[in-house]
């Protein structure tokens, strides 16, 4: 594909070819050009480093530092003494590949330099590449936007690529794969697929409905269909952001009033002093933010103040914030000191509410309209995503205590000691199974949605979808057929058929040079 600055579009290269008489087109040839040049398996002291290059001029590069007369078998290895062909000083000896395009990661001639991984290596071989005519080095993702402009990936695989080089867990490698295998371009294309024959029936009724030669009941097959559609799209938008939550991490906040250990929890979990703990009330003021892998899981975990009242300035916006950040996470770890549970007559059950009314926290129901998009400020939490923790058991005599420590109302509580480490890994696997139910299995099931940019444009096409229902049923088709066609527009928006500039730029510039 090749992108037409007057248009704002990208065309595929037949439509290009009918199209090569006006000045804009040529235009866009001449961006697509250029054979570019970069490191591409990172930086840094290691036995090997590769360097690639693509474009029309990639041949060439080959036969002059590779010094061949002829280039190699495609897509195998070659071992070659690599010069600067200016100086005719050798470089290194390493591997050569050539992969003639199209078939290879960028669609266009492509040759990689496998060398030894020095800095002084790629320096000399990087020089040299800069002395050949009309090479130069690459942008970052630049050889990935190739791909894309030559048709080998769509917007949706190049975010899984670019997913699956930032993946730091196990779940979200699982995730990033089958992104960049196609599961979501397979599901996104039988929609659009679905929808364009829905669109193309709804014109044909327009045009020839007069005329004999079109099925009575054509409208009501399309309007069918465009039912199911939107059903199987509502499904894939009500998942809970399973996929979203995988891909970004799941947000953990700890709270509770001061100096019950909450910070203590935290260097706990995560086994080091990330955060400071004393006997001070108030210690902590500003969120702490750990990114931590649990179970294959990402978690980004938040120790936050103290919840109280109190006159000093600071520690008002200490407390401002945990309450925002409370507001915004998937989980609300809450820490109460065991001491309260021991001492007094009333239940687990009472304990909890009325130390929730005491943090200002209120509870729904579970499944009821919660915290997502909520005013941070009300400290609305949904019982099944909040975990209470009895910090400092060890002050407490467990064998005597007459109550039971039990789950309460979808609540799930644990009693352990920052201190001893008793029942944290009790506490640890209730998290785990926590994060787990909120992201799903990544391989099992169909396909989650992973981007807010997708869940935008899903939403904008059910939207049309809806407005293309009521138009039918108030006897206007023709706008009708207009909301398919916008319906249509937004999935092929997430797959980058038609898209401007700017969504590409962001998409692109989240990858690194080389890539
Ligand atoms: N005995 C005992 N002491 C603990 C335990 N956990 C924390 N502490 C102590 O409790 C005090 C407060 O701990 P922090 O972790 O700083 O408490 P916090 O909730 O972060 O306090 P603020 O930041 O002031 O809100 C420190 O003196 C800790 O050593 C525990 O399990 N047992
Ligand atoms: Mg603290």
């Amino acid at each position: 594909m090749y992108h037409c600055k007057q248009t704002g579009q990208f065309l595929h290269k037949d439509h290009l070819l009918k199209l090569t008489t006006s000045n804009y087109c040529n235009e866009a040839i001449l961006n697509a050009s250029g054979t570019i040049f970069a490191v591409c398996s990172g930086f840094g002291k290691c036995g090997v480093s590769v360097v690639r290059i693509s474009g029309t001029q990639a041949s060439l590069v080959l036969k002059k530092i590779g010094q061949m007369r002829k280039l190699p078998k495609p897509r195998t290895a070659v071992y070659r003494r690599l010069v600067n062909p200016d100086l005719k000083e050798p470089i290194d000896r390493g591997l050569v590949m050539w992969f003639p395009g199209p078939a290879s990661f960028t669609g266009e001639d492509t040759v990689e330099f496998h060398v030894h991984g020095g800095p002084a290596v790629i320096t000399a071989l990087l020089t040299a590449l800069g002395t050949i005519p009309d090479l130069r080095h690459a942008q970052p993702g630049e050889f990935t936007k190739r791909s894309f402009m030559n048709g080998k990936l769509d917007l949706t695989e190049v975010e899984g690529l670019a997913d699956l080089i930032h993946a730091e867990t196990e779940s979200q490698r699982i995730q990033a794969l089958r992104q960049l295998e196609g599961d979501l371009h397979h599901l996104y294309g039988d929609w659009r697929t679905r929808l364009l024959k829905c669109t193309a029936n709804v014109n044909a009724y327009i045009d020839f409905s007069e005329d004999d030669n079109i099925e009575e009941d054509i409208l009501d097959i399309v309007n069918r269909e465009v039912q199911s559609l939107m059903n199987e799209i509502k499904a894939h938008l009500s998942d809970n952001r399973r996929g979203e939550r995988l891909r970004d991490g799941v947000q953990v906040a700890i709270l509770g009033k001061p100096n019950v250990g909450k910070s203590s929890l935290l260097n706990a979990i995560t086994q080091r002093p990330a955060a400071i703990v004393s006997p001070v009330p108030g210690t902590t003021r500003d969120v702490v933010d750990i990114s931590l892998n649990l179970g294959g899981y990402p978690v980004l975990l938040s120790d936050t103040a103290g919840l109280r009242e109190t006159p000093d300035a600071v520690e008002q916006e200490g407390v401002r914030r945990a309450v925002s950040r409370a507001g915004k996470s998937d989980v609300q770890v809450i820490v109460l000191e065991a001491q309260i549970f021991a001492s007094q007559q009333r239940s687990l059950k009472e304990i909890i509410h009325i130390h929730f009314q005491e943090l200002g926290i209120s509870l729904t129901q579970n499944n009821e309209e919660t915290t997502e998009g909520a005013d941070c400020s009300d400290k609305v939490v949904q019982g099944s995503d909040v975990v209470v923790v009895l910090n400092k058991c060890d002050l407490i005599e467990l064998d005597t205590l007459q109550k039971p420590i039990e789950d309460i109302d979808g609540i799930r509580v644990c009693i352990l000691s920052c201190l001893t480490g008793e029942g944290m890994e009790k506490f640890l696997n209730i998290l785990t199974e926590k994060v787990k139910d909120m992201c799903g299995s990544p391989s099992a099931g169909s396909p989650s949605l992973t981007q807010v940019r997708h869940r935008t444009h899903l939403t904008q096409c059910l939207h049309h979808m809806v407005l293309y229902g009521e138009r039918t049923r108030g006897g206007d088709i023709v706008l009708a057929a207009q909301s398919l066609r916008r319906a249509l527009g937004e999935l092929g928006r997430i797959m980058g058929h038609v898209t401007s500039e700017d969504i590409l730029d962001v998409i692109f510039r989240d990858f690194c040079i080389g890539k």
